[in-house]
C-alpha cells in the first residue's frame, strides 16, 4: 500500500489547465530538443521529475539505477493510452509496441517465435543482410566520386531485411512506392515526440486545428501505411497454401484460419506489420547515419575502422557475421555510436498500471513515464562525453561490455530488434568502409553532430563522396 504522504514528485510550476505546456514551449526555444528540455529540468528537480499537461502526467526518470528499476518492475510496464499512440491502430492498444497486458503478452510470444522461423537471428537473416549490402555498395560504385545525400540510403536495404521475413518480399533500391513509404515514416516521426505531443494533451483540438497540430497529416501518413499493409495481407490471403506458411503473415493467417477464437485479428495483424515496419526502420537508419556522419568527421576513426576490416577480412572476400569476434573497434565504434547518438532518447514511454512508489514519490496509475536514455550516455559521469573516441569501450584491446549502454532498454519491454540492428549496423559498415573511403564534398560544411529532434533523433541533410579504395 502507498503511503499517504507520499507526493507526485516535483517540477516546474504549472498552470491551470495546460500545465507545464508554456514551460515546455518557452525552453524548447533554448534547449532545442524535448530530451534537453527534460534535462534541464531534471538537474533542477530531481531524478525523477513530476511534469502536468491538463489531465495528463509525465514523469521523467534519469540515471541507470532508476532506469533499470522502471524497466524492470512490472508495475511500470504498461504503455501509455493517450490519442497520438492510439490512433495508428484505431483507437485501441494493438500489436507489440504500444499495447500492454495480455494482448502484448501473447503477441510480443507468437510473434519472435514467427520470426525465428522465417529465419530471424538465423543464418537465412545473415544471407538478407549481405544481399541488401551488395545491393548497396554496387549503388555506390555506379555513383562513386560524386557528392551524394546520404540521409535516405539505408531506408529501403534496412525495410527489405524485415519485410522478407514478415512479407517474404524485397524491393528495389530506386522502387518510388517503397521510397514514399520510407520518406512517410521519417516525416511522421518527426511530427510528434515521445511524450505525445499536443494531440495526446489535448485531442480535442484535432477538431478545431487539424492542420496546425498535425493531426492531418499524422493521419494521412498512417493511412497511406496501413494502405500499402492491407495490400500486402490481401495479397497473402489470396495465394495463401495453409501447409506451406512462406512468411510471418502467412503464419498469422493460418493461425487464424486453424484456430479462430483464440488468434489475434486481422486488426491485430496489421498494427503489427505496422510495429515492423515503425520499429525496425527508422532506428536502425538513423543510427546508421550518424555512423557515416561520425566516420567522415574523424579520419582517424575511420582510418582504424578500415585497417581492422583490411587484416580480418582482407579483399578476397566480403566481411560476415563471423568477423565480429575478431573486429573489436568496429563494435566499438557501433557502441560509441549508439551512446553519443541515442536516437531512442527517452526510449519508447511506459506507463504505470497501477499507483506505485518510486524513491521517495507517488507515481499515480496511468502516468507515463520517459527514460532519459541520452541522459545518461551523454552525462559528465562519462570522460569527455562530447567526444567521439570509441576506444573509450576498449581496454588491452578487448572490448569492454559496458552495461551503461541501455540504448534498447531493458527487461520485459526490451527491444526485439537489438540482434538484428548491430548485425546489419555491422555488415553495412564494413562492406562500405571496405570499399570506400567516405569524405565531405568540397565546398561542403562539415556535417553537425547536432540532431533534428522527433519520435527518434535523426541527423540533418549532408552529403558525402563515397571514393573507391581500390581501383
Ligand atoms: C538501433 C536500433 C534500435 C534502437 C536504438 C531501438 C531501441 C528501442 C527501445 C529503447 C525500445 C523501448 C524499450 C522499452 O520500452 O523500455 C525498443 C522497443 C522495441 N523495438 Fe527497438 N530499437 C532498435 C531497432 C529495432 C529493430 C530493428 C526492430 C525490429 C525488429 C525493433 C523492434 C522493437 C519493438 C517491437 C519494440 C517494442 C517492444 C515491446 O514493447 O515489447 N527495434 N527499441
Amino acid at each position: 500500500k502507498i503511503s499517504n504522504r507520499a507526493l507526485y514528485p516535483p517540477g516546474p510550476p504549472t498552470f491551470p489547465i495546460i500545465g507545464n505546456m508554456l514551460s515546455v514551449y518557452i525552453d524548447l526555444k533554448k534547449h532545442k530538443y524535448h530530451h534537453k528540455v527534460w534535462q534541464s529540468w531534471s538537474r533542477i528537480y530531481g531524478n525523477i521529475l513530476g511534469l502536468k499537461f491538463g489531465l495528463i502526467r509525465i514523469v521523467v526518470v534519469s540515471g541507470r539505477e532508476l532506469i533499470r528499476e522502471v524497466s524492470t518492475r512490472e508495475v511500470f510496464d504498461s504503455r501509455p493510452d493517450g490519442f497520438l499512440y492510439t490512433m495508428r491502430s484505431f483507437g485501441k492498444k494493438l500489436g507489440i509496441v504500444f499495447s500492454d497486458g495480455p494482448v502484448w503478452n501473447t503477441t510480443r510470444r507468437v510473434l519472435l517465435k514467427y520470426l525465428k522461423h522465417f529465419g530471424y537471428g538465423t543464418r537465412s537473416m545473415e544471407v538478407f543482410i549481405a544481399e541488401e549490402c551488395r545491393d548497396l555498395v554496387m549503388l555506390r560504385i555506379s555513383d562513386a566520386g560524386t557528392p551524394v545525400f546520404v540521409n535516405q540510403m539505408f531506408h529501403i536495404p534496412i525495410t527489405n531485411i524485415l519485410w522478407r521475413i514478415v512479407a517474404g518480399k524485397r524491393y528495389s533500391l530506386n522502387d518510388k512506392r517503397l521510397v514514399r513509404l520510407c520518406e512517410l515514416v521519417t516525416r511522421l516521426f518527426r511530427l510528434s515526440n515521445m511524450s505525445g505531443g499536443v494531440l495526446t494533451i489535448l485531442p480535442f483540438l484535432r477538431h478545431i486545428i487539424p492542420d496546425l497540430i498535425g493531426f492531418t497529416e499524422i493521419k494521412s501518413v498512417h493511412n497511406k501505411l496501413h494502405e500499402f499493409i492491407l495490400e500486402t495481407i490481401k495479397e497473402h490471403r489470396d495465394s495463401i497454401d495453409i501447409n506451406n506458411p512462406r512468411d510471418v503473415i502467412d503464419a498469422f493467417l493460418i493461425e487464424m484460419i486453424e484456430h479462430k477464437a483464440t488468434a489475434i485479428t486481422e486488426e491485430e495483424l496489421q498494427i503489427v506489420c505496422l510495429d515492423m515496419l515503425e520499429a525496425g526502420m527508422e532506428t536502425v537508419t538513423n543510427t546508421a547515419i550518424f555512423m557515416l556522419l561520425h566516420l567522415v568527421r574523424n579520419e582517424k576513426v575511420q582510418k582504424r575502422l578500415q585497417t581492422e576490416i583490411d587484416n580480418v577480412v582482407g579483399l578476397s572476400r566480403t566481411p560476415s557475421l563471423d568477423d565480429r569476434p575478431n573486429m573489436v573497434y568496429t563494435e566499438a565504434v557501433l557502441l560509441e555510436t549508439l551512446r553519443i547518438s541515442s536516437v531512442a532518447a527517452v526510449g519508447i514511454p511506459h506507463m504505470a498500471r497501477e499507483d506505485a512508489r518510486l524513491g521517495d514519490y507517488l507515481i499515480p496509475k496511468g502516468t507515463y513515464i520517459l527514460l532519459a536514455i541520452h541522459d545518461l550516455h551523454n552525462s559528465n559521469d562519462w570522460e569527455d562525453p562530447d567526444i567521439f573516441r570509441p576506444e573509450r569501450f576498449l581496454k588491452e584491446g578487448s572490448l569492454i561490455q559496458d552495461d551503461k549502454i541501455l540504448a534498447f532498454g531493458l527487461g520485459r519491454r526490451r527491444c526485439i530488434g537489438e540482434g538484428l540492428a548491430k548485425s546489419e549496423l555491422f555488415m553495412f559498415m564494413t562492406h562500405l568502409l571496405q570499399k570506400f573511403t567516405l569524405k565531405v564534398p568540397d565546398g561542403d560544411p562539415m556535417p553537425s553532430t547536432d540532431p533534428i529532434d522527433g519520435i527518434t533523433l535523426s541527423a540533418k541533410p549532408f552529403r558525402v563522396i563515397f571514393e573507391p579504395r581500390f581501383k
